[in-house]
């Protein structure tokens, strides 16, 4: 039976890391039998293995899902995911922009923490209707007096009719698709107005190309339709539409309201990204949707084989991904110590370490990764601005007017206890104090504008580790300022390696030189030969270290005897071989790469 337009609902769901979305999301699929129970074993909604493995959502998705109101309609429901991590803040305002409306669930015990009140402030751009969820109302720590009382102080919606729920419990999931039905409003657009569908999402499938998860705004697409891109204007045709429900079932067509899928033989996602609008050829919308934001890299590091006969496996690794990740960049990249490999661009270091592991597990290429850096804005004594994404092409001193750098405004939530602690990391961090609100009377949000450079460095560990856990943090990009920076360059045993070259504030150069110094002199394992560690700037050493020569061979420690022994220590150190380089003479291992970011400044 055919359900009215007027009965369709489109929301998500948005939370905090693991305030329960999920958990969430499968009741209400088992409310609404959506699934079997087989498929109920896995939470549906978060589909890939390294999702799986770090309990985060990578990948949005969408459910169509039917439900038999109170009321005694049959309604229709769209249940789009979106991903919980900052580094992917523009697919969720995307997926948010399909939605007539969200639930925002918070732990009873937790309280908002800085990533929800992001994802509320998304979904307030984009109009949507919030219900409030307490979720986790079975733990002894809720407090749901206290968790209302932030949602009306914080967010400044009204939380007098929040729904107390136990996600694990099956608790108030009934009153749920309820509110669903009455607080939601349907789509809005018109069958007749020429067609408009939102692009929230697209994966590369190697049978199928580019699948494209889209939300038709208005009008409708079919089956054979010719269609346009309205940012690429690139065309295609249609050779697939459907819905998830959650398993996909094709359809000739899709019309307004409408949440699925869309295939046309599309060879690249660049070539349907997340935001765009899709259109027909033969009668153009005027107008795309608003919203599309092309995504730039924020962070960049150097992806090298180790075994240096891979670099074409990691070319076409690289290729591969791009397929299914417009916003992942590269470039090919020659460094000395390195040899040749890709200079590559991430949206922030979560994508980053994904992309990594993807590469080793999926494709099966070891890597020697360079510390992650930010885009550097540089203007020369002639006028000139350049960008320098990569430490060791940053221009000689005499040549440099001013470097730029990018700042962050960093929100931090926390237990008023760890209002010291939180400012000190951020002082030290070079932050500037931007503001501080109380929250209740126990917790307060905390503002820093901080240089984004320092976040990529261990920021979020250190504040974890000051605040037992309790802080949570969110950023967005501020700006570029003028700072006093300088590049170090580290020399071992006499030789430049361009691939440990870091740009450091001055302030901080003395001292972290001495560090790297020391840390390299650890990491680096012993050689036939002494080898001179040094950290300059420009001529000028400021610290220096030795690495002593080799005395023993490992196996001397064995004592003769126990052969097994000896055979796993022969394959240990063969496995602590695989992410070595040889750099000249000296053989240094992958954690050196890393090493900078391991400083700190105390
Ligand atoms: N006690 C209790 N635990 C819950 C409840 N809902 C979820 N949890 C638990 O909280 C943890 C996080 O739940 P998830 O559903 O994975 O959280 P999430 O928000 O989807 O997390 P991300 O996918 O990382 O964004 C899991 O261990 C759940 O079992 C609840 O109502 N009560």
């Amino acid at each position: 039976m055919a359900i009215k337009k007027e009965n369709v609902r489109n929301f998500s769901i948005i939370a905090h890391i693991d305030h329960g979305k999920s958990t969430l999301a499968d009741r209400i699929l088992e409310k609404t039998k959506a699934l079997t129970d087989r498929e109920m074993k896995e939470q549906f909604l978060d589909a890939m293995d390294l999702e799986r493995e770090r309990g985060i959502t990578i990948k949005l998705n969408a459910v169509q899902l039917k439900y038999g109101a109170n009321n005694g309609d049959d309604y229709l429901f769209h249940l789009i995911d979106t991903p919980g991590h900052v580094d992917f803040t523009y697919e969720v305002s995307r997926s948010l922009a399909a939605c007539e409306g969200a639930l925002l669930v918070v732990d009873a015990a937790q309280g908002i923490e800085a990533q929800t009140l992001a994802n509320v402030y998304l979904a307030l751009d984009n109009d949507l209707e919030i219900i409030p969820v307490i979720n986790k109302i079975d733990l002894p720590g809720a407090d749901v007096e206290r968790v209302k009382q932030e949602i009306e102080d914080v967010i400044g919606i009204d939380a007098d009719d929040a729904i107390l729920a136990s996600a694990k419990d099956g608790v108030g999931i009934d009153e749920i698709l309820e509110r669903i039905v009455t607080d939601i409003p349907a789509p809005s657009g018109k069958s007749e107005n020429p067609t408009k569908a939102l692009i929230f999402d697209s994966l590369y499938d190697s049978y199928r190309g580019v699948i494209a998860y889209i939300c038709v705004k208005e009008g409708s697409l079919k089956v054979g339709d010719e269609i346009k891109m309205m940012q690429t204007d690139k065309t295609f045709q249609v050779s697939d539409l459907g819905v998830f429900t959650p398993n996909p079932v094709s359809k000739e067509e899709l019309t307004v309201g409408d949440v699925g899928f869309l295939t046309a033989s599309i060879k690249n996602v660049g070539d349907s990204r997340v935001g765009d609008t899709i259109t027909l050829a033969k009668q153009p919308a005027e107008e795309p949707l608003p919203g599309y934001k092309r995504l730039n890299p924020m962070v960049y590091c150097g992806l090298f084989p180790v075994e240096s006969d891979n670099y074409n496996d990691l070319r076409e690794a690289l290729e591969r991904l791009e397929l299914n990740d417009s916003s992942l960049q590269y470039e090919a990249e020659t460094s000395q110590a390195l040899g040749f490999g890709f200079r590559c661009g991430f949206l922030g270091l979560l994508h980053m370490e994904i992309i990594q592991e993807r590469i080793e597990r999926e494709f099966n290429i070891e890597l020697i990764t360079t510390a992650p850096s930010v885009i550097y804005e540089v203007e020369l004594t002639t006028d000139e601005v350049i960008n320098i994404e990569n430490p060791s092409l940053m221009p000689e001193g005499k040549n440099v007017k001013e470097v730029r750098e990018p700042f962050v405004q960093a929100t931090i939530m926390v237990p008023s206890d760890f209002i010291g602690p939180v400012m000190e990391i951020c002082e030290k961090k070079r932050g500037n104090y931007v503001d501080m609100q109380y929250l209740d009377e126990h917790r307060v949000n905390i503002v820093y504008d901080i240089p984004l450079s320092e976040i990529v460095y261990d920021f979020f560990d250190q504040l974890k580790s000051q605040t037992k856990g309790y802080a949570s943090f969110d950023y967005e990009l501020s700006g570029y300022r003028a700072s006093n920076l300088v590049k170090m360059d580290i020399l071992l045993n006499g030789e430049t390696i361009d691939a440990l070259s870091f740009i450091v504030h001055r302030d901080f150069a003395f001292h972290r030189g001495k560090q790297i110094a020391e840390k390299l002199k650890d990491l680096i394992p012993r050689q036939q030969f002494e080898v001179p560690v040094q950290a300059t700037i420009g001529n000028k050493v400021i610290a220096r270290s030795t690495i002593k020569a080799m005395r023993k061979n490992v196996l001397s420690k064995c004592y003769g005897g126990d052969i097994s022994r000896k055979r796993k220590l022969l394959e240990k150190q063969k496995e602590g071989k695989k992410r070595m380089k040889m750099v000249g003479k000296v053989e240094i291992p992958q954690e050196a790469f890393m090493s900078v970011l391991e400083m700190n400044d105390d």
